[in-house]
């Protein structure tokens, strides 16, 4: 069982209904979010080295541990499961082991050690399963508690929100559909046209999506678009486009009218910018470039944008309770390779915003590297921009002292995102 981010996307099981399908995704997206504590409670209760034993065997034990502690699976059920599987996949001491380890630790589940290394940010990354580097950075940002509300929110299941597109449908009949399906559904408190929802799959299976009606958007990426305000008639140029999620609701925001340049590199997933944009109405309006925003700004006489959006690839930091597998994949040295292409991309999208235009810098992190750091960064290198606050476009709790929009996790029930407008001086 392989448990990183894109076996947890295409996971499927053929012949299994999707209910089951879906239990398996959220069964190893879980794991892979707990591996660290799953291992450090399976190490504690096993007798030999636990980090010596078998990779399979270790798979197995993290996923029966799991169902024990975070699912309401019956402990007979989730033991003679992993017991069965342990012995036809391995052999039948590894069931008899895999029996032994998961009961020992089931019977006395009210006394499961606490890390205890002497060294907080170790004990907390341990408990919270994240890794020790990412804990330290934010106990010294944030403290304790908040640090620890913050590694909470990591390992919540991810709430779905989605955006009503107004181009193709309108909230009464989203409404109406959703109640005659019983979905379950509340109003996003910060973002009109957008709904809170546990589950996609009953929009997925009645085409609200295909069909374009809706999009599934997270609301801080909603409130990036908020900050970028498009107007009818503009014209918009997204430098680092695809999927396309940002720029099919700026589309909206245009009310179907005016232009958005959507240039990403990456030619595949430019292609579903495409698909988006036919599906929700706004393919007319869309010219999609794959090119690299470096080269393509440095043309002669490139476009210019009454607004640019400029939503840079980063460590993804703020996304790490959807993207299960992320944190393992991360290391300090991704903050400073980040920093130099968001700092190249940044000057290539300053060439494209007209005199008086807005640039709008976005993360899907919360870092203030990949964040604060290289908004410093550009106006210390473009004297013709200056920052314009947040204030008055989103809610004032998500706006930092500096004027930027900046999401937590923690603190919104969000990803994790910034956002900073840069005006460019008329002259
Ligand atoms: C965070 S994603 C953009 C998400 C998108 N704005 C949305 O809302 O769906 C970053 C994108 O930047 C693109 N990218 C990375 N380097 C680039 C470059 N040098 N020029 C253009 N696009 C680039 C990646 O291919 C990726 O699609």
């Amino acid at each position: 069982m392989r448990t990183d981010d894109a076996f947890v996307d295409k996971l499927t099981i053929e012949d299994a209904d999707a209910r089951t399908r879906r239990q398996a995704r959220e069964l190893v997206a879980g794991v892979t979010r707990q591996r660290r504590w799953l291992d450090f409670v399976l190490g504690e209760a096993y007798h030999g080295d636990y980090d010596s034993m078998e990779h399979r065997l270790q798979e197995i034990l993290r996923l029966g541990l799991y169902e024990l502690l975070f699912q309401s699976t019956p402990t007979h059920a989730a033991v003679d499961e992993y017991v069965e599987l342990a012995k036809q996949a391995l052999r039948p001491g590894a069931g008899n082991l895999v029996n032994g380890v998961l009961r020992t630790i089931d019977r006395d589940r009210e006394h499961i050690p606490t890390p205890d290394t002497g060294d907080d940010a170790n004990d907390l990354a341990l408990r919270y399963s994240h890794p020790t580097w990412m804990v330290q950075r934010w106990l010294d940002r944030f403290g304790l508690d908040e640090t620890t509300e913050l590694l909470r929110a990591n390992n919540r299941r991810p709430m779905y929100s989605v955006r009503i597109n107004p181009l193709r449908t309108s909230e009464a009949d989203v409404a109406a559909w959703l109640d005659e399906h019983d979905v379950v559904n509340v109003d996003s408190p910060y973002l009109d046209r957008y709904l809170r929802l546990k589950r996609l799959q009953a929009l997925i299976a009645g085409d609200l999506l295909d069909d374009g009606h809706v999009a599934v958007q997270d609301e801080s990426a909603g409130l990036v678009v908020q900050l970028l305000d498009p107007q009818p008639g503009e014209t918009l140029i997204d430098g680092c486009a695809a999927p396309g999620g940002k720029a099919m609701h700026a589309a909206a925001r245009m009310e179907g009218t005016g232009t958005i340049y959507a240039v990403d590199r990456d030619e595949q997933r430019l292609e579903r910018v495409e698909t988006a944009a036919e599906a929700q109405g706004a393919s007319e309006m869309v010219e999609a470039e794959t090119a690299d925003l470096r080269a393509w700004a440095a043309r002669p006489e490139p476009p210019q944008g009454d607004r640019v959006l400029l939503d840079v690839p980063c460590t993804g930091m703020g996304v790490l309770a959807k993207r299960a597998g992320l944190r393992w994949r991360r290391s300090m040295e991704d903050l400073e390779e980040m920093a130099e292409l968001q700092d190249e991309l940044l000057d290539a999208a300053a060439q494209l915003v007209r005199p008086g235009g807005l640039l709008v810098y976005s993360t899907c992190t919360t870092e203030p590297e990949e964040n604060e750091r290289r908004v410093e960064a550009f106006l210390a290198r473009h004297d013709g921009f200056a920052v314009e606050s947040a204030e008055g476009h989103v809610p004032d709790e998500m706006v930092s002292d500096a004027g930027f929009l900046a999401t937590f996790p923690h603190r919104h029930r969000m990803d994790g995102a910034f956002a900073a407008r840069l005006r460019r001086d008329e002259a």
